[in-house]
């Protein structure tokens, strides 16, 4: 029986394979040379077309990676905006790679279900698209992925010990996991259409930093969506106040800014160049969540760039999530002033320039949680998945407890002026002054 098995299903594929083997199928190198020059990469010199050049080829644990020389007049970024028609190329319908396909077969078990196993297991491997990766180091070297990236990321308590200082998960790559340290890029844009992870990132951020610096790290929170995102933090000693409306956005934001303005003075009068040199561990974030709402706000503006162009040194981090991202909602001063920015799939190339300063976003697959995270290099991810539950978890040994009353109140009253001092945002001293 495993034998007609074996037959019908190894020996089918092997025969296919040969067949593409002779066909130069499975050369994915000349392939991929072939694919450029086709989609019009390739220049005329003296008449004659020039197109890449295929160097180098090497096999490596994740699949294959090729290194061309690029012809003269071409820039690597010609070939960037090709990746979709090399993926195309090398994934027609009926393509499967049997390398990978008898690895899989032999992990399977003699048994009654074993010819639905294999049909199962040649589905899948049909279904399965190769991923591709291109980069430049004076070559192009195009990675050519055996399997797809993981579309599931899950953070855990492990993660909290891998992570030093102020740094936060980003996301995973298929090699390794990709940390965002806000010492080193200490503002962050964070943008996407609806739907595929900003709040989940901004909730890791906030967890990851209420249990990793609990003493340290202080928010001020304007969640212009409703307020649903933040809630559960409300009541976290790290937490300043949660903002919910324009109006609000703005007392909460002159706050901050006060406090900036403080520790700016302070600083300049002890001649300290910054925070780190004060010797001062804490750290204020700004976190706007949907900003694009007060994008149009002058007063608010005016403060998001302040604190985008002077906050660094002061200890100040801007985090600025949009799902809408333009040159209007993004300002050029938050822009140039946010050295990181992490990107989920936006609608269009222009978009995706509005944030990354090029295209890519607009081309991402249509998974929840993928993401390119960009600081002076780019790469694509999967950011980590929080559940709540875990969230609730970490930050309960944070949680103020106040009467009833008074926690019902607290977010509006918090950024409403003095007259009730004890729901007012207290904006802690930390000694400087
Ligand atoms: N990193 C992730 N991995 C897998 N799934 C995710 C990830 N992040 C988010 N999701 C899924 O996507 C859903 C929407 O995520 P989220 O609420 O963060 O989207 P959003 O971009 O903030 O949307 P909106 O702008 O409408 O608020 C989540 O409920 C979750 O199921």
């Amino acid at each position: 029986m495993f034998f007609e098995l074996l037959s019908s299903a190894v020996v089918g594929g092997l025969v296919g394979y040969s067949s593409l083997a002779v066909n130069g199928m499975t050369n994915d190198g000349r392939k991929i040379a072939r694919i450029c020059s086709n989609a019009g990469l390739s220049v005329k010199e003296q008449g004659k077309a020039q197109t890449m050049q295929l160097l180098r080829k090497s096999k490596r644990d994740w699949g294959m990676e090729y290194a061309y020389r690029i012809p003269l007049g071409l820039s690597f970024s010609d070939f960037q905006r090709r990746v979709e028609n090399i993926e195309d190329g090398l994934n027609g319908k009926s393509y499967v790679d049997v390398k990978s396909f008898l690895q899989a077969f032999k992990t399977l078990k003699l048994g009654p279900n074993i010819l639905r196993d294999i049909k199962g297991l040649l589905t899948e491997k049909k279904a399965a698209r190769k991923e591709v990766e291109l980069s430049y180091n004076g070559l192009l070297i195009v990675k050519v992925y055996d399997t797809p990236m993981t579309d599931k990321f899950d953070y855990d308590r492990g993660m909290l010990d891998k992570l030093k200082g102020w740094e936060i998960p980003a996301g995973t790559t298929r090699t390794q996991i990709i940390k965002h340290d806000f010492e080193k890029h200490c503002h962050l844009i964070v943008a996407g259409m609806t739907d595929y992870g900003k709040s989940v990132f901004l909730k890791n951020i906030i967890t990851t930093l209420v249990a990793k610096q609990t003493k340290n790290v202080k928010f001020f929170l304007i969640d212009l969506k409703g307020g649903l995102a933040f809630n559960r933090f409300r009541s976290l000693e790290q937490v300043q106040g949660i903002a919910k409306k324009p109006d609000e956005a703005l007392e909460m934001l002159t706050l901050a800014q006060a406090k900036m303005e403080e520790r700016i003075d302070y600083l300049l009068r002890n001649d300290f160049e910054d925070i780190k040199e004060a010797g001062f561990p804490d750290r204020y974030f700004v976190v706007i969540d949907e900003a694009a709402d007060i994008s149009d706000d002058k007063a608010c503006q005016a403060i998001i760039k302040d604190i985008a162009r002077r906050g660094r040194g002061a200890g100040f981090r801007l985090i600025y999530a949009t799902q809408y991202p333009t040159n209007e909602t993004l300002s050029p001063q938050v822009r140039q002033n946010c050295s990181a920015r992490i990107c989920f799939r936006l609608g269009t190339g222009v978009a995706s320039r509005a944030v990354l300063d090029e295209e890519g976003a607009e081309k991402l697959p249509l998974i929840k949680g993928r993401a390119i995270y960009k600081t002076d290099r780019t790469t694509i991810v999967q950011t980590p998945l929080i559940e709540n539950e875990f969230i609730n978890e970490t930050i309960k040994p944070n949680i103020i407890i106040r009467a009833r009353k008074d926690d019902d109140k607290h977010d509006a009253s918090l950024i409403k002026g003095t007259t009730q001092r004890k729901h007012s945002l207290v904006i802690e001293e930390v000694g400087i002054c």
